[in-house]
């Protein structure tokens, strides 16, 4: 089975990651007739197909069956629970391409309770939602047992559905997940907790809450956008806004007094530990 148009998918769990994967693709334009979501509360489901269109009255065995791709996406303390249970009562996967997007469980677990079937792990983020995410990729050495063309079928199959919403970067050894996953898994809300600390600060200034949020909103995205200038290295850019002894230099002296790389390496750090913490739970 090779992607095409008529592939089928189907959310298993559709919250905050699913939910931004779905708007991602159709936004970008699959047919939303081929999207399958199931969720444990219904006012998700129903959210999802209002906004996109897509299929949610199926319960998990039903949209299972239905799809040549099943993407879990619940909660990683939750998914040898949903698993074993769907395997219980009756789900196979023995025709499926199975792509988890959950940080900290490893192939292993998954196959141990559904099976030694085609399986992708991939590490999404949110801004999938709006074409700008990152996608880590990475297909199991359990893999082996298929044919090569087998395999390299289900990373064309998964590099496509995962192109819907941005980059993707295919990984050679698992444990490298939990390092993406600390750059662009977790990525974005380290960005949002600096916007918020800039918005923060705007308003003490005495700006309201809609120019600061404009003005880091703004900001953010500018200097987001610059990056892909590729003449023009991350710390060219920053150096081409600080004047020596000026202001700039002034705020950026504050942040490198206070350590910002060792503090972003021991976060990053933290990160890795805790996800290897969650494979071993
Ligand atoms: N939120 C993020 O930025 C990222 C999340 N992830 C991974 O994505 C997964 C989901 O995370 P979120 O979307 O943030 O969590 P979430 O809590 O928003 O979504 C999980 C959904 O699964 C549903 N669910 C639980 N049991 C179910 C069942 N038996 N059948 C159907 N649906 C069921 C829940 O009702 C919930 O809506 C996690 O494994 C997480 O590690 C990965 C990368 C980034
Ligand atoms: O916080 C988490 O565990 C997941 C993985 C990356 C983003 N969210």
């Amino acid at each position: 089975m090779t992607q095409n148009n008529n592939t089928s998918y189907a959310f298993i769990g559709a919250g905050n990651m699913s939910g931004a994967i779905i708007g991602g693709m159709v936004n970008s334009g699959v047919e939303p007739s081929r999207i399958i979501a199931t969720n444990r509360t219904k006012e998700k489901q129903q959210a999802l197909k209002a906004k996109f269109g897509i299929t949610t009255d199926l319960d998990n065995q039903e949209a299972i069956k239905q799809a040549d791709v099943v993407i879990l996406g619940v909660k990683p303390q939750m998914m040898a629970d949903v698993l074993t249970d769907l395997v219980s009562n009756g789900a196979d996967f023995s025709d499926k391409l199975v792509v988890t997007v959950a940080a900290g469980l490893l192939v292993k677990r998954y196959t141990d309770i559904i099976g030694d079937v085609r399986f992708v792990r991939c590490m999404p983020n949110t801004p999938s939602l709006v074409g700008h995410g990152v996608s880590g990729l990475y297909v199991g050495s359990s893999q082996a047992r298929f044919d090569k063309s087998v395999i390299e079928q289900d990373i064309q199959i998964t590099t496509e559905l995962f192109s819907h919403v941005g980059a993707t970067v295919w990984l050679k050894s698992e444990s490298e997940i939990d390092q993406l996953a600390a750059v662009s898994g977790s990525g974005p809300a380290y960005f949002f907790a600096f916007m918020e600390a800039m918005a923060n600060k705007a308003k003490e200034f005495g700006f309201s809450e809609g120019v600061a949020n404009v003005m880091v909103q703004e900001t953010a995205i500018g200097a987001a956008k610059m990056t892909f200038n590729k003449d023009k290295s991350f710390a060219e850019l920053r150096e081409n806004v600080t004047s020596p002894g000026g202001s700039t230099a002034a705020a950026l002296n504050v942040f490198n007094n206070n350590n910002l790389q060792a503090t972003v390496n021991e976060a990053l750090d933290a990160a890795v530990t805790r996800a290897q913490e969650m494979s071993k739970l």
